[in-house]
């Protein structure tokens, strides 16, 4: 079992990962929450089918009362009313500012329960339980939040969770797909932070159907170890954690245009990281084989173009409303060198001609 420790401004928590985390639970919560009297559980219809039984097994001695609520799969978890209907339940098991809220799931059921915690009676406990690859990234670091029609999590939080509980066992049951749009976010850490690990998974990952377990471990490890050390340097996004959203300017825009839940997160980002690495290469003089990371990724199964019915006009407005946007042109997250991120902001015409060749059945 790894323990790794999340640092920010006013919290520092573990992050317990490995086979059978989650038995280390109950103790954690019977050793620093007496004073709770009742438990939340948020989890999504597909994951507590799966797992909700064997977590409320795990909290069987632990003397508290237990409520679920179960939500719908994916980002149909992430609207207002969902997350409206959380805080009924909660107000009707008669949870207190003492109460815990659990969420079991990947990173939907992660922003949507950690946005009800920190807006529940202002603010209650937390605890993630992360059951995606992707979630190793949504559940360090405090951004909490839901979606608008006009842009991915647009309403939300920072609220740090109180641990995360990452039991690797909860992955065997995940679909090649979710396994690919997880293992995209870590390609994304690699590729700001570290030319080391960027060279470990080149080498060693090149399919993502048989991920053995060890190789997994560490690269999940990694991951957290890249999005703990920028949490920790910048909790607030004021600086270098807007580096974290590498890939996410044109991922989020697609998401949003297509509909979100129509596209991985993971898959968006990774046609966005393409962009990215476009425009670093015209922009911030990056010096980068892009044809051969395409090979590589498109061997993993990923899509490295905008899906022709999406339109540049769209893709351009919904840019301009991201939220590292703060003028009339687009702010990107460019990589100078791999391991060295720049933020810069790009007019229309810049983005327009690195973008238009970069659509399906465009050559
Ligand atoms: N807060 C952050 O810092 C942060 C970081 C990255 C991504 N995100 C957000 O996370 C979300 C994506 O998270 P995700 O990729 O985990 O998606 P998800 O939570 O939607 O899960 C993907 C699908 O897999 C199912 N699933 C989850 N665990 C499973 C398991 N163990 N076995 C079988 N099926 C399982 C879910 O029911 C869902 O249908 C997006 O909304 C994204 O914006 C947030
Ligand atoms: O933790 C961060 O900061 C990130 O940017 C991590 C991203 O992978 C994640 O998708 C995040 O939710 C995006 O944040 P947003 O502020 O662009 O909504
Ligand atoms: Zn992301």
């Amino acid at each position: 079992m790894e323990i790794l420790t999340i640092e920010t401004s006013n919290k520092t928590y573990p992050v317990y990962l490995g086979q059978d985390a989650l038995a280390l639970l109950p103790g954690y919560l019977k050793e620093k929450y007496r004073s709770a009297r009742s438990i939340l559980i948020i989890t999504d219809e597909s994951v507590g089918a799966l797992y909700l039984q064997r977590l409320k097994n795990v909290l069987a001695d632990i003397e508290k009362e237990l409520h679920v609520s179960v939500v719908p799969s994916g980002e149909k978890a992430k609207t207002f009313d969902v997350y409206y209907s959380c805080l009924t339940q909660a107000l009707e098991f008669g949870l207190n500012r003492k109460s815990l809220i659990l969420a079991l799931g990947g990173g939907a059921v992660g922003d949507l329960a950690g946005f009800v915690a920190a807006t529940y009676m202002r603010g209650i406990p937390f605890f993630q339980i992360p059951t995606t690859i992707l979630a190793h990234d949504s559940a360090v670091g405090g951004k909490v939040a839901i979606n608008h029609e006009a842009g991915k999590n647009m309403i939300g939080a920072f609220h740090q969770p109180e641990a995360v509980f990452f039991d690797l066992d909860f992955i065997a049951s995940l679909p090649l797909k979710e396994v690919r749009s997880g293992f995209a976010e870590i390609i994304k850490e690699a590729l700001i932070v570290d030319p080391e690990f960027y060279s470990w998974l080149t080498a060693g990952i090149q399919s993502l159907e048989h991920v053995d377990m060890q190789q997994l471990a560490y690269a999940i490890k990694m991951g957290i170890g890249v999005k703990g050390a920028i949490v920790k340097q910048d909790e607030m996004e004021n600086g270098v954690r807007a580096y974290l959203n590498f890939g996410h300017t044109l991922g989020h825009a697609i998401e949003n245009s297509l509909g979100y839940g129509s596209i991985t997160h993971g898959e968006g980002v990774m046609i966005g990281m393409v962009f990215a690495l476009k425009l670093s290469i015209r922009y911030s003089g990056l010096n980068f084989n892009l044809t051969t990371f395409i090979n590589w990724v498109d061997a993993l199964g990923y899509k490295t173009k905008i899906p022709s019915k999406l339109n540049a006009d769209d893709l351009l407005a919904a840019m301009k409303k991201d939220k590292k946007t703060t003028g009339r042109d687009i702010t990107f997250v460019l990589l100078d060198q791999v391991g060295k991120p720049v933020i810069k902001t790009l007019n229309d015409d810049e983005v327009l001609t690195e973008m238009l060749p970069m659509f399906e059945n465009k050559r």
